[in-house]
């Protein structure tokens, strides 16, 4: 096939006009013959895939004769996609990637700011955890990607409104790994109040030292539980069947499960409570929420556990109560900063206060393995590979953090002519009635558009569009002055 402005190497500037050169190899440069494309017999795209037979829903439920095969939207060659996964994403998750077809390259740890700039800056879909921080100075160099997976849920680690205004769509995995973290607090509780830490320790030395003073059950002691989300809820149900009264704090107004209780605000819980679990997101309110004045109003001898983000304990204030014998002990798998991998020091040269805080007693430090289980590992691997596969071949935003969610129904093989329309732009008045007066020759036969801020998203599935127009439509809608990205999948 003669070159086109299918197979050219289109760059596109962003909505402020300055040359973010985003390299349309996400749709059009990635092009082969449209004719392939437009014929694609096998559906290897993986939303709702069968993994063994590698059979979507809809094409099983055809070849059982009750619908028409979904139609594969890929645009590109799937070898030409090329993903990045850092901090040892699960096998499962890439297994759906690599099954795809896409180029794949894992890495175990997260990467130094100036490596990942380098690497960012020709990849199309990058899977982090919760160590790799995508800032807006990271993201101006990743003029290829369109996509974003954390393999986690917390996505406090990725400027998420930048992301959104360069058209890049960020998931997550919002409560595969929220069992696990309950477990791990359950865990916490009782090791902290049998102090069994740091008997172990002792024995691991050669000590014997048999005591029971200030060692408790867990029985009739009252869990408080700040943010009674996923986590927090989880949490309490566990707790109260372990026989702990629970009390919990959040800003929303939330059903109570079995028989915890809300409290009106934060110091009702600190002056309940005998062990405090913190589970909210990184947020600049939750910004030291416990610090020297929340650590005052705990009880005497209560314990202290945060398993949510480093940010949201002032670790020196909790260094100073532990010392001084209001807070009975603590454990943290969080801090405000983390090794890069495994093998990577925890001293003071990451937090000035870190040798201080090793040396306490009663006190629990994990390396952030809250949702570290195979569980949770596994099903977070598949929940967002899938999530990225629809989003690359499809364009579908179900279950994205910084978009609108907006899907239509598959397009069939029964329609071998149409185009889907993925159209990204800012959200302000007139651009719909644009669009549709640029689409306006071809039968809209379906469209969605939702906006989430400043961005909206338009997805159209458009009838009879010939080979040749859809450069012509890509270009026309690439002139619009509100456009953040444009995609033509067929
Ligand atoms: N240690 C680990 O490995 C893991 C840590 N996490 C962290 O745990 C956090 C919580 O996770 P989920 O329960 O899934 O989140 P979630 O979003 O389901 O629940 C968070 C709750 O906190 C509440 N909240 C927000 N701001 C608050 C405030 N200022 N005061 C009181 N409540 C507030 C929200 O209303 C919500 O109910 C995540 O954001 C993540 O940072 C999550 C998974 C694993
Ligand atoms: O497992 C991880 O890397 C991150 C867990 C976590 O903090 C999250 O899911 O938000």
């Amino acid at each position: 096939m003669p070159p086109s402005a299918l197979t050219e190497n289109i760059k596109i500037q962003n909505a402020n006009g300055d040359s973010a050169q985003r390299e349309v190899s996400k749709s059009q440069g990635m092009s082969v013959s449209p004719i392939d494309s437009f014929h694609s017999p096998l559906p290897s795209a993986s939303w709702g895939m069968h993994h063994k037979t590698g059979l979507t829903n809809s094409f099983r439920a055809s070849a059982a004769g009750t619908a028409p095969l979904a139609k594969l939207l890929k645009p590109f060659k799937e070898e030409d996609i090329k993903i990045l996964l850092l901090e040892n994403v699960n096998q499962t998750g890439k297994d759906i990637l690599s099954q795809q077809g896409y180029q794949v390259e894992s890495i175990k740890s997260s990467l130094p700011e100036d490596q990942l700039i380098e690497k960012i800056k020709d990849i199309h879909v990058l899977g982090i955890r919760s160590k790799t921080k995508l800032t807006s100075r990271v993201l101006s160099h990743a003029k290829n990607l369109i996509v974003v997976g954390c393999f986690c849920i917390g996505t406090n680690q990725v400027d998420l409104s930048y992301a959104a205004q360069h058209g890049i769509c960020v998931f997550n995995s919002p409560f595969s790994n929220s069992r696990s973290v309950a477990e791990l607090v359950i865990a916490e509780i009782i090791t902290l109040a049998r102090q069994l830490g740091d008997r172990n320790n002792e024995v691991h030395q050669g000590i014997w030292n048999k005591v029971s003073a200030k060692c408790w059950e867990i029985r009739g002691k009252t869990l408080g539980i700040i943010g009674y989300g996923h986590i927090g809820s989880q949490l309490s149900v566990l707790a109260e069947s372990m026989g702990m009264d629970v009390i919990y704090y959040d800003v929303v107004n939330l059903m109570a499960m079995g028989n915890a209780r809300q409290v009106p605000n934060l110091e009702a819980l600190l002056s309940a409570a005998d062990f405090v679990t913190c589970h909210v997101p990184e947020l600049p309110e939750t910004k030291n929420m416990i610090g020297v004045d929340q650590l005052n109003k705990m009880k005497n001898g209560s314990y202290l556990i945060n398993a949510s983000r480093g940010s949201v304990v002032d670790i020196p204030a909790l260094i100073d109560a532990s010392r001084a014998g209001k807070i009975a002990g603590a454990a943290l798998d969080v801090y405000p900063a983390e090794p890069g991998g495994n093998g990577d020091y925890f001293t003071n040269d990451l937090n000035t206060w870190a040798e201080d805080l090793r040396s306490l007693k009663n006190v629990i430090l994990t390396p952030h393995i809250g949702g570290s289980t195979e569980e949770a590992q596994s099903a977070i691997g598949i929940e967002v590979a899938e999530a990225l596969v629809r989003y690359v071949n499809e364009g579908v935003t179900l279950g994205a953090v910084n978009m609108p969610e907006v899907t239509l129904r598959s397009l069939t093989t029964d329609e071998p002519n149409h185009a889907r329309v993925v159209f990204i732009h800012q959200n302000v008045p007139g651009v719909l009635r644009k669009v549709n007066e640029t689409l306006g020759d071809h039968n809209v036969d379906k469209q969605m558009s939702d906006s989430k801020g400043d961005v909206a998203y338009l997805m159209a599935d458009i009838s009879s569009v010939k080979e040749g127009e859809i450069a012509d439509l890509y270009h026309e809608l690439e002139k619009l002055e509100a456009r953040i990205l444009t995609r033509i999948l067929y």
